[in-house]
Formats: structure tokens, C-alpha cells, sequence
């Protein structure tokens, strides 16, 4: 099982990196593997489980955080209608977006990141994304809220783009045009 120890942190060159496509039909050991990536998102909400290998809560995994330079995703949350969005993607690609933008307005973390960096990430308020399903069948997903807000977190790992790299350097927490707060 994943733990925190497999996962690689900032200053890791891996995360800076492009990761590679991968080769569809997907072979057994990257199906495992993205298989281990949402056992690992499950475990870290369950608090027992969470507190016996010590993870850190999460809601998403990119395969660069445990230096795998592939492009695939996990995520598993909740929207804020309760309905459950579960995903393990081959290949994930935004292939549309909203012109409007979102943010949380507590920030963002990210389990590569041990410090806390405070400020606005902006990302698009929806986006429409193009991918493969762990049995390599190319799905179509369009996402609002959260789902859409992880969905972009996720995706920027596999383009070596870092959460603070969207933040406003002069001034993290200065109102960006077009952009709304979750909730
Ligand atoms: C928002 C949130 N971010 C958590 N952590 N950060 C992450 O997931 C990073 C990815 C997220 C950062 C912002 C968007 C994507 C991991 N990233 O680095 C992967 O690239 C959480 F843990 C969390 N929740 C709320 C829901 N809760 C349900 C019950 O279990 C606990 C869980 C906690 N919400
Ligand atoms: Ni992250």
C-alpha cells in the first residue's frame, strides 16, 4: 500500500517534469498501480486507517508524487451535493473550459508540499475533460466545484505545475478578475 514515504516533495525533480502518455490498452502493472493511487485516497479519509500509517488527507493523487512520470489520476470526494466522484484516469486532457474562474477560499495544499502556502489559486469554474478509464474505454467527464477545482490540481502535476505556481507573488490574496469563491 502507498504511504506517505512513497510520496516525493518539493524540490523533487520529478515533479517539475512532463509525464509520459500512457500506452492504451493499459498494461497490468499501470492498472495496479493507479489502482494503489485511489486505495491510498480512500485510506487517507478513514481515520482509523489514516491514523495507524499516520497519511495526510487527500482527495486526489498524481502518478509524479510517487515518482512515476506517467500521466495518471486518482481522485475521490464529494461535490457539494453529497454525490460521489471517484476516478482513476489514463491520459486525463481539459478539452474545454469556462471563461469564469473559482477558487477555495482557504487555498489549496497538496501532499508534496509540507509547508502551508497561503493565497488564491484561480482555476476554471468548470472544465470538460477527455480521458481513460482504468480499463482503457476513453470517457468524457464535465465538472463544476470541487471536482473541477481537483480535477485541475491533479492534471497540473502531470505538467510538472505546482498549486503555488498560480499564486499572485506581490499580493497571494488580491481579488483576481472573473473569479468567484467556492461555497
Ligand atoms: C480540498 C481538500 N484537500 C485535501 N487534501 N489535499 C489534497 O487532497 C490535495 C489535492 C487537493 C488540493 C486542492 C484541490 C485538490 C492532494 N494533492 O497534493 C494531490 O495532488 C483534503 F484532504 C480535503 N478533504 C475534504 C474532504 N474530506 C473527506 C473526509 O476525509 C478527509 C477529506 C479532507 N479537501
Ligand atoms: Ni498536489
Amino acid at each position: 500500500m502507498i504511504t506517505m514515504k512513497d510520496i516525493i516533495r518539493d524540490g523533487h525533480p520529478t515533479l517539475r517534469k512532463v509525464a509520459e502518455e500512457v500506452t492504451i490498452p493499459p498494461t497490468e502493472e499501470d492498472r495496479a498501480v493507479l489502482k494503489s493511487m485511489l486505495e491510498f485516497i480512500i485510506n487517507s479519509q478513514d481515520e482509523e486507517i489514516a491514523k495507524k500509517y499516520d497519511l495526510r488527507p487527500g482527495i486526489g493523487l498524481a502518478a509524479p508524487q510517487i515518482n512515476i512520470s506517467k500521466r495518471m489520476i486518482a481522485l475521490h470526494l464529494e461535490d457539494e451535493k453529497g454525490k460521489l466522484h471517484s476516478y482513476t484516469l489514463f491520459n486525463p486532457k481539459i478539452v474545454s473550459h469556462s471563461v469564469e474562474k473559482t477558487y477555495l477560499p482557504n487555498g489549496e495544499g497538496c501532499l508534496s508540499v509540507d509547508e502551508v502556502i497561503p493565497g488564491i489559486v484561480p482555476r476554471y469554474a468548470r472544465v470538460t475533460v477527455k480521458a481513460f478509464d482504468i480499463d482503457g474505454n476513453e470517457l468524457k467527464l464535465r465538472l463544476k466545484g470541487l471536482p473541477s477545482i481537483a480535477m485541475q490540481h491533479e492534471i497540473d502535476h502531470l505538467n510538472g505545475i505546482m498549486f503555488y505556481d498560480h499564486i499572485n507573488k506581490d499580493d497571494p490574496f488580491k481579488p483576481v478578475e472573473n473569479a468567484f469563491p467556492l461555497e
